[in-house]
């Protein structure tokens, strides 16, 4: 595996590290402002890039341009550079514009970040536009995000821009909307159907702000989604305004009509069978995800006194088991196959 050089090493690049570390990748990083472990820290341009193969560019995006021109005076025709940020075609453009037809280059983005990192959740997807000045870069780039174990997806900058207009723009304009109006805010409980917006909430929550306006500002066609979307929701609001309030003989006879403004698109309803291979893949999913976070707890901490450390487990899931209504045994006797298998 090639040596990489991490330009930045904020939220995006220290967990990147974290991955290419698991994977035994020898890599070296350089920032002016966040703290790196020493044995990985670059002092100077040169020191970051000498044996180099894979150049990260890790950074915010409006940033990208000036970091880029910085580094080019230290770039050769044998370094490939990668930038990863969340919109493409304004990063795709400093890229042409700086390191041009001499300095191969492919422009990428990991659909996945420190917290899906962290939880090991998977798959990890990352989309590559490969690019005619650099043919060979993006077959590189994937060879390269393919050892991390990373599922790649080729697409110009443009099509990723407008599916992420449609996408990522969208669910932060919600989420941050729902945010600072305060309707997420401290609520005893919730439904359903919000949890699935809860962790969108947490991520801007939890965002310096560069990658709210990144998502927003940087990309060429969310100004037109969220418009859209503002759009739809005004005339949602309309018709919700001006409707007669129902009698309820006539609710009755609605009953799985469209909502004013609505499609009426309704999933049939499924089979339990159907619902159980769904939870047992999700079973298989998680299963996989707790072993790779058992590896790297090894990775970090000698094994103590297993047998002590496996009963206390075992008692705290037989407690879990009991708050959810599930028998208690049986539960103990799924993670005692759990631990006693190659799982974990
Ligand atoms: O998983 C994380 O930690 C993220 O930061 C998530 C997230 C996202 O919005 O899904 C954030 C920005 C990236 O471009 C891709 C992933």
């Amino acid at each position: 595996m090639p040596h990489v050089a991490l330009v930045g090493y904020g939220r995006f690049g220290r967990a990147l590290g974290t991955l290419l570390e698991a994977v035994g990748v020898e890599h070296r990083a350089l920032d002016p402002v966040a703290d790196i472990p020493e044995p990985l820290r670059a002092h100077s341009m040169p020191e970051l890039l000498e044996g180099a193969e894979l150049v990260v560019v890790s950074v915010p995006v409006p940033q990208m341009r000036d970091v880029l021109k910085a580094l080019r005076p230290f770039l050769t025709p044998e370094h490939l550079v990668l930038d990863v940020g969340s919109v493409k075609v304004k990063p795709v453009e400093a890229l042409t514009e700086v390191l041009g037809a001499q300095v191969p280059w492919v422009g990428t983005h990991p659909l996945f970040g420190p917290l899906s990192l962290a939880m090991a959740e998977r798959p990890m997807r990352v989309v590559l536009c490969p690019n005619p000045l650099h043919p060979e870069a993006a077959p590189r780039a994937r060879r390269f995000y393919e050892a991390l174990g990373c599922e790649v997806i080729e697409q110009s900058p443009e099509g990723h821009d407008q599916v992420m207009a449609r996408t990522h723009a969208l669910t932060f304009f919600v989420a941050k909307g729902m945010v600072d109006s305060g309707a997420a805010a401290d609520v005893p409980f919730a439904p359903a159907s919000f949890k699935a917006l809860s962790r969108t909430i947490e991520t801007v929550r939890a965002d310096a702000g560069h990658l709210f306006n990144a998502i927003q500002q940087e990309n060429p066609f969310a100004t037109q989604a969220r418009g859209r979307l503002l759009a739809a929701l005004q005339a949602i609001h309309r018709d919700l305004e001006s409707a007669p309030a129902m009698k309820p003989e006539q609710a009755r006879e609605t009953a799985g009509h469209a909502v004013p403004g609505l499609e009426p698109a309704a999933p049939a309803p499924r089979e339990p069978r159907e619902h159980i291979d769904e939870l047992d893949r999700e079973l298989v999913e998680l299963l996989a995800r707790r072993e790779e976070l058992v590896r790297r707890q090894r990775r970090a901490q000698a094994p103590g006194n297993e047998p002590a450390r496996t009963e206390a487990l075992l008692a705290v899931r037989r407690a879990w088991a009991r708050e959810v209504g599930a028998d208690a045994q049986e539960v103990e006797a799924v993670f005692r196959a759990v631990l006693g298998s190659g799982l974990r």
